[in-house]
């Protein structure tokens, strides 16, 4: 579509329409005519939003775990948060952060996760000043909870938080607006989705929310999971809509499935799951170490 033709149309949905959110608007108004276009304009599964120079980006991964994490900075401020860190790479992570300069002002959790510990309660020891962050409905402990649409901020930029709920009842997908990024913890993974079978999960619940909350992004958004078991690192609204196998089947076929999964219980189950409840521990067990 051609730019200006785009924005045109856009300035008329925007001032006639109240189907953006007030934030959503904002955005679109700010934005220069080059990164409206990559933005907005997306033309084939190619196109993605792509980073302001001030924003860092970084992909860890826990192999023990099939975890990733996401270390976000401000690049002027050196202001930084990590998604979703994993307890054993806590040491890793920190070194990171200090080895780039950077200070480490939150750890957000997307949700309470069953199959490993947060690394959010010994980056707080490792990283002193840091402050850990969860989704208020989770009902585990943190020094801060969020709401529906509550922002986390890390020198410039904003992540807005919206609820995701259907794999646990507290499951938050953290959307950066202006980078065109979205962290959807285990709600949506690549061509999958996170299982329904235990802690308050409900496959009906997950497909409302996974198509209304993170499917209607634009196309072009990035979307990083909480997990991949195939070696897959980041992937599309675009893409996901087209090629998801779960969610692009009625929401009654998807049900059916998620009730046939059949997964074998996540190994660290047990020990995840309390340990979760308190946001984190603050150091490994020394008989694991
Ligand atoms: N084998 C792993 C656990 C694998 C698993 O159950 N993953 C969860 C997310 S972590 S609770 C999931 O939702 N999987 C969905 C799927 O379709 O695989 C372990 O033992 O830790």
């Amino acid at each position: 579509m051609n730019g200006v033709i785009a924005r045109r149309c856009l300035t008329t949905l925007v001032s006639r329409s109240a189907i953006l959110s007030k934030e959503r608007q904002a955005i679109f108004r700010n934005l220069s005519q080059k990164r409206f276009c990559t933005y907005f304009c997306a033309k084939n599964m190619l196109d993605r939003v792509q980073y302001s120079n001030d924003f860092y980006f970084r992909q860890l991964f826990d192999e023990k775990s099939w975890t990733y994490s996401y270390l976000l900075a401000d690049k002027n401020s050196k202001e930084a948060v990590i998604i979703d860190p994993v307890l054993e790479m806590a040491p890793r992570d920190a070194k990171l952060v200090e080895e780039l300069g950077l200070k480490l002002k939150w750890t957000l959790n997307t949700h309470c996760h069953a199959d490993h510990i947060t690394g959010s309660g010994w980056l707080k020891k490792l990283l002193p000043g840091t402050l850990s962050v969860i989704g208020k409905k989770s009902g585990a402990n943190a020094d801060r909870f969020l709401d529906e649409n509550e922002e986390v901020v890390f020198g410039r930029h904003k992540i807005q938080a919206v609820e995701t709920p259907g794999h646990t009842n507290g499951c938050m997908t953290f959307i950066i607006h202006e980078q065109g990024i979205a962290f959807t913890g285990d709600a949506l993974l690549i061509r999958g989705c996170g299982r329904t079978d235990f802690q308050e999960g409900d496959p009906k619940v997950l497909y409302e929310m996974v198509h209304s909350k993170i499917l209607s992004l634009p196309d072009n958004f990035t979307l990083y999971p909480a997990h991949d078991y195939k070696g897959v690192m980041e992937t599309t609204v675009a893409e996901e809509k087209k090629y998801n196998p779960r969610l692009t089947k009625s929401v009654t076929e998807f049900v059916e499935i998620m009730n046939n999964l059949n997964l074998p219980y996540p190994h660290q189950l047990d020990k995840a799951l309390p340990a979760n409840r308190e946001c984190g521990v603050y150091d490994i067990p020394e008989q694991q170490q």
